[in-house]
């Protein structure tokens, strides 16, 4: 179980996200975190991770608060994925999956993850035939999927997704978002992950958190939270959630709501 207790964050002396509590987030479950650009979606996920430093509050993962967790536990139980990695790593995909598992930073790693492992993530990703290809000249979804399997590979307990998705084609994303399912569950993680896209949070995704302005709006099902009340108030849209004849939910925006919070 993940809480967040009071939680303040502050550039400077901006408090971007001034007093954020969650109560409780499942493992096994999927979490999307929804919310406008520069709400503050990514300073809560560095925030978690213990990248940015805490001004107020706790984060307690089962029964332990984080920000006063020593470096090496918080390194075994959290994974962050950035946005973006980093622009030159010259590192074969294999190996840099494999680094990441087993890091050897003051045993953050799993250990023994050995070479057949890393292989099925890759094909599992769909990228096992990247496997001895360079980082740096992959293309950018490509890069996105090694990305996912290096932070998949050390089985956090907390992992932290910053708009994974961003550069993956139709067919990626809704492949991405089965295996993360999928993953969470088998292996009891809690994961959250920042999504722009509505639907795939409210077809993909077990829970949702939306914040505005670092102050959190709803919290739920997905369908609790995406509604045409919160697409007003915090994407400044007017907008339905309706069933496609599948019976799946969707966003069907009507035009830009005139009354803007
Ligand atoms: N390193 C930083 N120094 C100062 N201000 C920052 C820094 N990083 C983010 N901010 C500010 O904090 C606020 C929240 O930014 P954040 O990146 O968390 O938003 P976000 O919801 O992830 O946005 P997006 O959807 O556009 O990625 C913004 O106003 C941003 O300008």
């Amino acid at each position: 179980m993940l809480e967040i207790q009071h939680l303040a964050v502050a550039y400077g002396s901006r408090r971007v996200i001034p007093d954020l509590s969650v109560a409780g987030l499942r493992e096994g479950t999927v979490t999307s975190l929804l919310g406008p650009n520069g709400s503050g979606k990514s300073t809560l996920l560095k925030a978690l991770a213990g990248l940015t430093r805490i001004a107020e509050g706790r984060v307690v993962l089962d029964g332990e608060d984080l920000t006063r967790a020593s470096f090496e536990l918080r390194a075994r139980k959290v994974v962050y994925l950035p946005q973006s990695l980093p622009a030159a790593v010259h590192l074969r995909v294999f190996e840099s999956v494999l680094v990441a598992a087993n890091a050897s930073v003051a045993g953050a790693g799993r250990g023994e993850v050995g070479i057949a492992e890393v292989q099925a993530l890759l094909d599992r990703l769909g990228v096992g035939h990247l496997a001895m290809r360079f980082i740096d000249e992959l293309s950018g979804g490509q890069k996105q999927l090694v990305g996912l399997a290096q932070a998949l590979i050390r089985r956090p307990r907390l992992l932290l997704l910053d708009e994974p998705l961003s550069a993956l084609d139709l067919n990626y994303q809704f492949h991405v978002m089965d295996l993360l399912a999928q993953e969470t569950r088998e292996n009891d993680l809690i994961t959250v992950i920042v999504l722009h896209d509505l639907n795939i949070a409210l077809r993909h995704t077990d829970h949702a958190l939306m914040i505005r302005s670092g102050a959190l709006l709803a919290e739920g099902s997905p369908a609790q939270v995406v509604t045409s009340q919160t697409l007003a108030a915090v994407y400044g849209v007017d907008g339905r959630v309706e069933a496609c004849s599948r019976g799946y939910l969707q966003v069907v925006i009507d035009g830009l709501h005139r009354d803007v919070a």
